[in-house]
């Protein structure tokens, strides 16, 4: 007995020495290495994919098997399993697989083995080339391509942009599988010599669907172009296109379809819990903040729409210090940046991520607790693959968390239609601490946040007005100054395309929120014409949404359920189902509107056409204005030289500008005529005006008197005191000098009067010429006066001045 178990033993140890004899790197013989391969080239047609268990059972060079076993790659997942068998057969491969789903393994095998088989070596150049859409994305594949092909002897390249130009250029023969993006890659095609790929072996498109579509189209065109007719083309996505024309452009007519998630009933990972939110605009940076600091032991991946609004948040939010590390991803950093970065995430497990859809495809960075999308995703797809950053692999987890405004919450129907199970929740209000008060601090004292705030701002509505489905993104439905609140704005920036768009927007009339549509509207045109830079505001700006409104949005329809997570943690409080499963229907206002719409007829340019007709309106008719503003009625009128008559009357098309110039010069010498005329009417005018004002000055002085301050009463028409009491002596005339030294005061008011009277004479008026009224009032009242009267008139007269 014990004789037989040995025996059986050795016999299979015998067959499994067997079985792994395939093929052996070391003894390097020729003839050894084409009998493996012909023996696996044998097996090909034998695959089948549902008798596969592990990598081994797939007829797999040495290399290759060591290369996955090396990386605990054991089991192959759904997408391997069904993919490989295929494209090892040589067939094209439309490959479409939830997002974590190890579709780069799928098509790296078959990379590995074409070429294998196929003996190829460094002098054979460019043998397989992987096409991915972004940098990261390739740098995660040639990465992989590394670990798993290690021990083949092919020599891999990354080609992608912001790298070393001049350096890949001269070592571009030596490769035999490039990994590249687009754009880098044409370049290559364009200008390096050394780049050839008419051996090309096989093509692979990763993220197909977004290789394909309009950002890349003429690129993609150029690239495919260039490469050789006969190629085996693999293409593979979460979101795989099935446009023929995309494929014809690929001259792949009958591709293997090969999807194994297609009959499961979602499309994103099982292990994937998804839920959404509908918050106002102006409550998101409160909202993701007071979540940060609710999950500092997690990793958190937060999508935002723009660079600039990625770069805000991040110098915010650093400035703010939530207590876990910050990092940003975005297109517009350096290269190196970017790489470092994009590792930093990948290593540290407390940590969150602020990035634009540039992080939204392919990347495998490990154990991700969340995904936020903080702004409402362009389409499903671009959805799903942001969400597919969590619960990866064969046992990954995760979460996802939708920010979605009002009117966007449309896009859950579609997500529900696309078999994407989605939850509302609804924040608790009590744990959302809007650090508002520090934000606008931080802003003023701060030029440099408060610009890239502003930029921010500005970005985010130019990228909802550039989104394709209105229904969705409303730029007119967007409370853009509570939204710049919200940055720490207190002035809203001016957005000028914005501004151009309104003026032929007419806003959609809905009965229930008429009111808050015009509101902001007029904001939107008021806002429009304010300066950006300044930040000059009315004390209601400056006010903060008062806590109590807040929390009445947030509360207003918030049943009663429980808490999102079984887990007791703080950290799970903070989100709660709201709804599950909820079918969300059209508002009837929505509905109303389409009704409305459909009503309306399109006014064609016939229409308009008629009704100026009926109407009797010329249309294109010139009216001219004179300098005083008056209309010139007729033109002909105007002209004076018989040259300018002329030419007007001759009604010949076009303008012969000889002729004009002459005109002109014939019209000028009557110009310059009637403006001497002018100047003359002018000058006469003034002087008849001063004329009139000297005479009316002369008459009130002959009223009147002068009207100087210093002046007295004019005592003119009193009678001469000399002809009525006689000239005194000289005698007499002494004392009253030697009386004047001393009351000098006394002297002064005796003289003072009748030095008016000469003064008034000096002036040019002659007694003479007093006037006859005058005269008349002398001879009246000095026939009137006893001569005692008249003295003591005087002297009253004297005293009182
Ligand atoms: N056979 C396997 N066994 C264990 N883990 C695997 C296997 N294949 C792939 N993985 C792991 O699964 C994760 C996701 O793989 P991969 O990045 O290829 O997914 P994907 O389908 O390309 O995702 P996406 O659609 O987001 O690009 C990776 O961490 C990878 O290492």
């Amino acid at each position: 007995m014990k004789q037989n178990k040995q025996e059986e033993k050795a016999k299979q140890q015998k067959s499994k020495k067997d079985k792994f004899k395939l093929y052996k790197p070391k003894k390097k013989k020729s003839s050894e290495e084409d009998a493996a391969i012909q023996y696996l080239q044998a097996q090909y047609d034998k695959i089948n994919p549902d008798a596969i268990k592990t990598f081994k059972d797939f007829p797999l060079s040495q290399k290759t098997l060591k290369g996955l076993k090396d990386n605990n790659y054991v089991t192959p997942t759904e997408i391997q399993r069904q993919a490989i068998g295929y494209a090892l057969q040589g067939k094209d491969i439309l490959g479409a697989a939830k997002t974590g789903s190890g579709k780069t393994l799928a098509f790296l095998i078959p990379i590995l083995e074409n070429l294998f088989c196929k003996k190829w070596t460094r002098l054979d150049g460019v043998g397989a080339l992987v096409i991915s859409p972004t940098r990261e994305l390739a740098y995660q594949i040639y990465e992989t391509l590394r670990k798993v092909g290690g021990l083949h002897d092919f020599s891999a390249g990354l080609i992608i942009g912001g790298q070393n130009l001049k350096f890949e250029r001269k070592r571009m023969d030596q490769i035999n599988i490039l990994i590249c993006t687009p754009g880098r890659l044409l370049q290559h095609m364009d200008e390096n010599p050394l780049f050839d790929c008419s051996h090309l072996q096989i093509l692979v498109l990763d993220e197909a669907d977004r290789c394909l579509d309009m950002g890349f189209e003429t690129t993609m065109n150029a690239i495919i172009e260039n490469l050789p007719q006969e190629r085996q083309t693999l293409l593979f996505s979460a979101t795989q296109t099935k446009s023929v024309k995309d494929l014809a452009r690929l001259s792949l007519s009958f591709p293997t379809y090969v999807a194994p998630h297609e009959q499961a009933e979602t499309v994103t990972p099982e292990s994937l819990q998804q839920s959404y939110i509908v918050c106002e605009i102006d409550e998101k940076i409160g909202i993701l903040w007071s979540f940060i600091r609710n999950h500092l032991k997690q990793k958190v991946l937060v999508f935002m729409a723009t660079c600039k609004q990625v770069k805000y948040t991040y110098d915010l939010f650093c400035k703010l210090r939530p207590g876990v590390s910050l990092l940003a991803l975005y297109g517009t950093l350096h290269q190196e940046k970017r790489e470092r970065i994009y590792n930093e995430f990948c290593r540290k497990s407390n940590v969150v991520l602020f990035a634009t859809d540039l992080a939204s495809r392919g990347l495998d960075f490990p154990h991700v607790n969340w995904v936020i999308q903080m702004d409402c995703p362009e389409d499903v797809e671009t959805y799903i693959h942001r969400a597919g950053r969590t619960a990866r692999g064969v046992f990954g987890k995760g979460e996802g968390l939708l920010m979605l405004l009002p009117h966007e919450e449309k896009i859950v129907e579609d997500l529900k239609k696309s078999k994407i199970p989605i939850n509302k929740i609804a924040v608790d209000p009590s744990k959302v601490v809007a650090p508002q008060r520090k934000i606008e601090g931080l802003l003023s004292d701060n030029t440099e946040l408060k610009q890239t705030a502003q930029r921010a701002f500005v970005s985010y509505v130019k990228s909802i007005f550039l989104m394709k489905n209105k229904e969705i993104f409303n730029v007119h439905l967007l409370d853009t100054d509570a939204y710049a609140r919200s940055l720490g704005l207190i002035v809203p920036p001016r957005i000028r395309f914005l501004h151009k768009n309104l003026k032929g927007y007419n806003p959609p009339k809905k009965e229930s929120d008429n009111e808050e549509n015009e509101d902001v509207l007029d904001k939107l045109k008021t806002k429009a014409e304010n300066d950006a830079g300044t930040d000059q505001s009315s004390d209601e700006e400056e006010k903060p949404i008062p806590q109590e409104k807040k929390n009445k949005k947030l509360t207003k329809e918030l049943p009663k359920f429980d808490f999102h997570n079984d887990a007791d943690s703080e950290e799970d409080e903070f989100l709660q189902v709201k709804k599950a499963n909820v079918d969300v229907k059209p508002p009837i206002e929505e509905e109303e509107q389409n009704i409305t719409k459909k009503k309306k007829k399109p006014l064609t340019k016939a229409a308009v056409a008629k009704k100026l007709l009926k109407k009797k309106i010329k249309v294109n008719t010139q009216v001219k204005f004179t300098e005083d503003g008056e209309a010139i009625e007729d033109e002909k009128k105007d002209v004076k030289s018989d040259l300018a008559k002329q030419f007007i009357n001759e009604d010949v098309g076009g303008i012969d500008i000889e002729k004009a110039k002459e005109v002109l010069k014939e019209e000028d010498k009557y110009d310059k005529i009637r403006f001497r005329e002018k100047v003359k009417a002018k000058h006469k005018e003034q002087k008849r005006k001063l004329k009139n004002k000297k005479k009316e000055e002369a008459e009130e002085q002959d009223d009147f008197g002068s009207q100087s301050e210093s002046d007295g009463p004019d005592l003119s028409w009193l009678p001469d005191p000399d002809k009525i009491y006689g000239k005194k002596d000289s005698g007499s005339e002494k004392e009253d000098q030697s009386h004047t030294e001393d009351n000098s005061d006394l002297e002064e008011e005796k003289y003072h009067r009748p030095l008016k009277h000469k003064l008034v004479e000096s002036k040019g008026i002659p007694q003479d010429s007093v006037a006859p009224r005058k005269k008349k009032k002398l001879k009246d009242i000095s026939g009137s006066l006893s001569i005692q009267e008249a003295e003591a008139l005087a002297m009253r007269l004297l005293q009182s001045q």
